[in-house]
C-alpha cells in the first residue's frame, strides 16, 4: 500500500475535492476555487519530485481533479487512479505537456489543461538574458571577481561578442520564439532568421515596421528571413535560440552534425526542454570549441546535468526558471486551476488559448470557461462563445 501523503486543507466541506500535487505561488487560484464549492489540498511533501505512488496515494477514493507539474509522469496509470476516484480534470501548471500521455487521458476521458501565454514574456526575457550572459562572458567575469583575481584593466580581458548587426536565430518561433526574436530584434538591432513548421506572419511584419522605422532615423534596418531547413538557421545565425515544443521531431534537433554546421563562436539557447538537445553532444563540442557558448535553462536528465557540463567555462547553467516571474507563476497557477474548476463545472473552452489576460485581471471574475484544454478536440467539449 502506498504511503499518505502530507496535505493542506482549504475549505474542508466544499463539494468538489481538487489536489495540487504542490504549493503554488499566490492565493487567488486557492480562493477562486474554495467560491466555487471545492475543497482544496495541497501537497506539502519535502521531496521535489513525486513519484505515481506518491500521487495514486494524494487521489485516494475520491478525487474531481488535479493541478499537477511538469516533473512528474501523468501516464495510463495515474489517469485510470484519476478515473476512478470520478474525477474529470487535470491542468499542467505549464504550457509545455510532454510529461502528460494525452492518449491515455483521452482514453479514460480526463481533460488536460496547460497554462500558454501568462508565461510568453517571462520565458522569452530569460532566453534573452541567457543570450547576453554567454556572450558577454558574465558568469565567468562573476566568477573571476569573486576570486580575487581581478588586478586591474587589460585589453583582453573578458572579451566577448557584439550582438548588434549580427543575427538571431530562432528555432520555434511560436508564442515565446516570437517574443524572445522582437526583444532581441528591438533591443539589440539584430537582424532574424528562423525556422518553424508555420510562417509567423506577425513576428515578420513587426521586423519589417522596425527596419523601416531604422532606416527612416538614418540608421542601419534590420532584417527577416523564414529559413526552409533548420540548417540554414544553424549555418547562419550567430545566437540561435530553441522554443519549439518537444515531440517526436524535436527530440535531439541539435546533436553531433547539427552542431558542426554552427559557427565556431556561435550562442546556443536552451529554454525549451532538456531532450530537444543532445547533451553528451553538446558537452564534447564545448570542449572541441572554447568560443562556443551556451546558456542552457534545461537539460536531458533533469535535474542533472550530463558529466562534464558543469566543468565547461564556456556554459551558462539555470536550474529550470524561464518563468519564475511572481506575476507568472501566480498566472500559471490560476489558469490551472480555472482549466480543472471549469471541466468541473461544465464549462466551455476559451476560445484563444492565445488570449488569456481575461482570467488574470484580479479586479475581475474570471469567464465561466476553460482557459485552455489541449485535448478538447478529441473528447469533443464545446467552445465558448464568450
Ligand atoms: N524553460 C521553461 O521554463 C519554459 C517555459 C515555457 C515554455 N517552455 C517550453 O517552450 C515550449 C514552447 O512554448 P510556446 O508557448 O512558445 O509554444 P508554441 O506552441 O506557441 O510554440 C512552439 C512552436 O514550435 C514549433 N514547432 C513544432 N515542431 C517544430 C519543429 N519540428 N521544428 C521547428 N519548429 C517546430 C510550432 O510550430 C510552434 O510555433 C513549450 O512547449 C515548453 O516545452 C519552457
Ligand atoms: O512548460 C513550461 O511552462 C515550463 O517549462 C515551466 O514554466
Amino acid at each position: 500500500m502506498a504511503k499518505p501523503v502530507s496535505v493542506e486543507v482549504w475549505n474542508p466541506n466544499g463539494k468538489y475535492r481538487v489536489i495540487s500535487t504542490k504549493p503554488m505561488p499566490g492565493t487567488r487560484w486557492i480562493n477562486l476555487l474554495i467560491e466555487q464549492d471545492c475543497r482544496v489540498e495541497i501537497c506539502t511533501e519535502k521531496k521535489t519530485i513525486l513519484s505515481v505512488e506518491d500521487i495514486i496515494a494524494l487521489i485516494g477514493n475520491k478525487c474531481d481533479g488535479v493541478i499537477g507539474q511538469l516533473t512528474e509522469d501523468w501516464g495510463d496509470t495515474l489517469f485510470a487512479a484519476l478515473s476512478r476516484a470520478g474525477g474529470k480534470a487535470f491542468s499542467n501548471m505549464a504550457v509545455g505537456y510532454n510529461n502528460v500521455d494525452v492518449n491515455a487521458a483521452n482514453k479514460y476521458g480526463v481533460a488536460v489543461g496547460n497554462t500558454p501565454g501568462v508565461l510568453t514574456e517571462t520565458t522569452a526575457e530569460l532566453a534573452a538574458s541567457l543570450s547576453l550572459a554567454a556572450s558577454r562572458r558574465i558568469v565567468e567575469a562573476d566568477e573571476f571577481m569573486r576570486a580575487g583575481l581581478y588586478d586591474g584593466w587589460l585589453p583582453h580581458l573578458f572579451v566577448g561578442n557584439l550582438l548588434k548587426g549580427q543575427t538571431v536565430g530562432v528555432i520555434g518561433a511560436g508564442r515565446i520564439g516570437s517574443a524572445y526574436a522582437r526583444m532581441m530584434v528591438e533591443g539589440f538591432k539584430m537582424n532574424l532568421i528562423y525556422y518553424d513548421l508555420y510562417q509567423a506572419t506577425r513576428l515578420e511584419k513587426f521586423v519589417t515596421a522596425y527596419g523601416e522605422f531604422l532606416k527612416s532615423n538614418g540608421e542601419q534596418p534590420v532584417y527577416w528571413k523564414r529559413a526552409s531547413s533548420m540548417d540554414e538557421v544553424l549555418r547562419e545565425a550567430d545566437v540561435i535560440s530553441l522554443h519549439p515544443v518537444l515531440d517526436k521531431t524535436t527530440y535531439h534537433l541539435i546533436n553531433k552534425e547539427s552542431l558542426a554546421t554552427m559557427k565556431k563562436e556561435a550562442i546556443l539557447v536552451n529554454c525549451s526542454r532538456g531532450p530537444v538537445v543532445d547533451e553528451v553532444a553538446l558537452v564534447e563540442h564545448l570542449k572541441q570549441n572554447p568560443m562556443f557558448r551556451v546558456g542552457l535553462d534545461v537539460f536531458e536528465d533533469e535535474p542533472f546535468m550530463k558529466p562534464g557540463l558543469a566543468e565547461m567555462k564556456n556554459a551558462v547553467v539555470v536550474p529550470h526558471i524561464a518563468s519564475a516571474s511572481k506575476w507568472t507563476r501566480e498566472g500559471m497557477a490560476t489558469l490551472a486551476a480555472l482549466n480543472v474548476l471549469g471541466k468541473i463545472k461544465g464549462y466551455p473552452i476559451w476560445g484563444d488559448p492565445n488570449q488569456v489576460a481575461p482570467f488574470l485581471n484580479e479586479n475581475a471574475p474570471p469567464p465561466a470557461a476553460c482557459p485552455s484544454i489541449v485535448n478538447a478536440k478529441a473528447l469533443g467539449l464545446p467552445v465558448s462563445k464568450l
